[in-house]
Order: structure tokens, then C-alpha cells, then sequence
């Protein structure tokens, strides 16, 4: 392309490729938002259950989605194909003679799919909850507050931990967002237990619901574990022979222990 200048000294070039590039990053959200549709009607779990790929027709069969809108479903997997979460193959069904289109379920994909121990679909049903997402819109409020709420808290005009123990639904989302996301680390510690090797007792502060620990407590049946979590997370929560849970506040004390585990994930912080 030519890239003589124009007006302000820009080249035409640049103009065009910035524009794509603008465009790229303006029309984002639709990814993450393809992705919940995808979540959202459960198709990693339909495909998965098919055993094996799946026509457009049998997806919008088992969707019950009005004829009207089975194009819309047709655009929705190709772009979701194009982002990674689905291939796309040529198969021949019986008693047909031309090829047709089918979905298979990619490396992503499979981690959508719900029952598996590396499901990562609450985290996607957490992020992309609206009333998260959308706390994002007050960076502009928030950059010019001097005070240290974060997005959220402006949005919302509450802490993150008050809102979540007002609002059981979205206590659920955040629970079992985070243990999903333990249970991809529990896959790393299986691998590297020679860590907890030689200790008596471990501390996992903000442990969530104690996916962790539990996963800790039934590898090292003689590792005293300990989950450590405001009050709300961790009431009723069911306890073993090694498995103790305990409600507090981090920034004021924690129980005592040979090692303190702490993994936190810092999108709320922001
Ligand atoms: C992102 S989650 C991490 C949970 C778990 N460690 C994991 O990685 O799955 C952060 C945790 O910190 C807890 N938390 C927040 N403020 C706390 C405080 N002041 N004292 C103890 N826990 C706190 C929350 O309840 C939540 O379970």
C-alpha cells in the first residue's frame, strides 16, 4: 500500500493498520462474550457427550434453537473455531453423499467441559458475570478517586468480600471458581509433592474452600492441614481426620504452622 503523507504528517499506511489494530482490540469483548454463549449453553459438555464431532445440525437439534437463528449458531462456532475452542472437520454421514461440516472439542475446549477435575468453566461463569465485567467500566471514576476502592467496590459501592457474603449466587460463582482453578494446581503439586515432604502441619491462608488443602490432606495423610478464610467461606464446611478449617481475618493474625501456603489470583485487586 501506498504510504505517501497525509494530513498531521500521518502515512496512509499507518492509518489503515492502526485502524485494524484499534478495531482488534475495540471489538474484544465479543470474544470473551462468544466464549460464555459457549459456556452458557453448555456446548463443550454437548459435544463431549456426542463422541464424536458434531454436525451443526445435530448441535442446533440438541440446542432447540428456532430455525431462524441456526445461521447465528453456524457464525457463533466458526468464530468460536477461529478463536481455538472448536476444530472444524469434514465427515460423511450416513445415507448422505456430500461431506459436511462437524465440531470437535479442541485442548482449550476440553477444559470447559463440566465433571472433569481440570474444569475451568466456573472461572469463565465468574469473569464473565456482568456484574464483574462490567465493574471495568468505572476505571475511568477510579483513576481519578484517591481513595483505594477498587473498580468493583465503586461499582458496587461495597468491598468485594461484603458483597460476596450478601449475595449467595455470586458466593457460589467465586467458591467454585477458585476451587477450579486449584484443581489445575493440584495437578502441578501432584507432580512436585517432595515439597511437603518432612512437614507436620500447613497453614493455606485465604484457602478458599480448601480445594487445596484437601487435595494436600489425602496425599499426605500425616500433614495436619489447616484452611484459613473469613468466617463466611469457611463455615460448615466438612472437616477430617488432617483437614481443619478456620475462619479470621488474615491482616489481623493466622493459626500457627510449619508453612504457610498462600495463592491468591489479583484480578479483584485491581
Ligand atoms: C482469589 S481467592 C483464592 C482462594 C484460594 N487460595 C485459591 O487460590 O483457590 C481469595 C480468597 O481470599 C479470601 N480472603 C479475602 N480477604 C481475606 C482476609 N482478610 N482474611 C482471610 N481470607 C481472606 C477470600 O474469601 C477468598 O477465598
Amino acid at each position: 500500500m501506498a504510504s505517501h503523507k497525509i494530513n498531521n504528517g500521518v502515512k496512509a499506511n499507518e492509518i489503515f493498520e492502526g485502524q485494524v489494530k484499534l478495531y482488534k482490540h475495540m471489538f474484544a469483548f465479543l470474544d470473551s462474550l462468544c466464549l460464555k454463549w459457549c459456556v452458557d449453553m453448555n456446548i463443550p459438555n454437548i459435544i463431549h457427550n456426542h463422541g464424536q464431532p458434531m454436525t451443526l445440525h445435530e448441535l442446533v437439534s440438541t440446542l432447540k434453537v428456532p430455525l431462524a437463528k441456526v445461521s447465528g449458531v453456524h457464525r457463533l462456532m466458526r468464530y468460536l473455531a477461529h478463536l481455538g475452542f472448536f476444530d472444524i472437520v469434514r465427515i460423511i454421514q450416513e445415507d448422505q453423499e456430500e461431506k459436511e461440516e462437524a465440531y470437535v472439542l479442541t485442548y482449550v475446549s476440553k477444559l470447559l467441559v463440566r465433571g472433569t477435575d481440570h474444569c475451568l468453566s466456573p472461572m469463565v461463569d465468574l469473569i464473565l458475570d456482568p456484574t464483574v465485567s462490567t465493574s471495568y467500566q468505572q476505571l475511568g471514576k477510579w483513576i481519578h478517586d484517591e481513595g483505594n476502592q477498587t473498580p468493583f467496590a465503586m461499582a458496587l459501592d461495597t468491598d468485594i468480600w461484603d458483597f460476596l457474603s450478601n449475595n449467595p449466587t455470586h458466593m457460589k460463582y467465586f467458591n467454585d471458581a477458585t476451587a477450579s482453578d486449584s484443581q489445575i494446581i493440584n495437578l502441578a503439586l501432584r507432580d512436585h509433592g517432595v515439597v511437603f515432604e518432612g512437614l507436620e502441619s500447613i497453614v493455606d491462608v485465604a484457602g478458599g474452600t480448601g480445594m487445596v488443602a484437601k487435595y494436600l490432606s489425602e496425599t499426605f495423610p500425616h500433614l495436619k492441614c489447616i484452611v484459613f478464610d473469613l468466617p463466611q467461606v469457611v463455615k460448615n464446611l466438612k472437616e477430617s481426620n488432617n483437614l481443619s478449617y478456620v475462619g479470621g481475618n488474615m491482616f489481623h493474625s493466622i493459626p500457627k504452622a510449619d508453612a504457610v501456603l498462600l495463592k491468591v489470583c489479583v484480578f479483584h485487586q485491581i
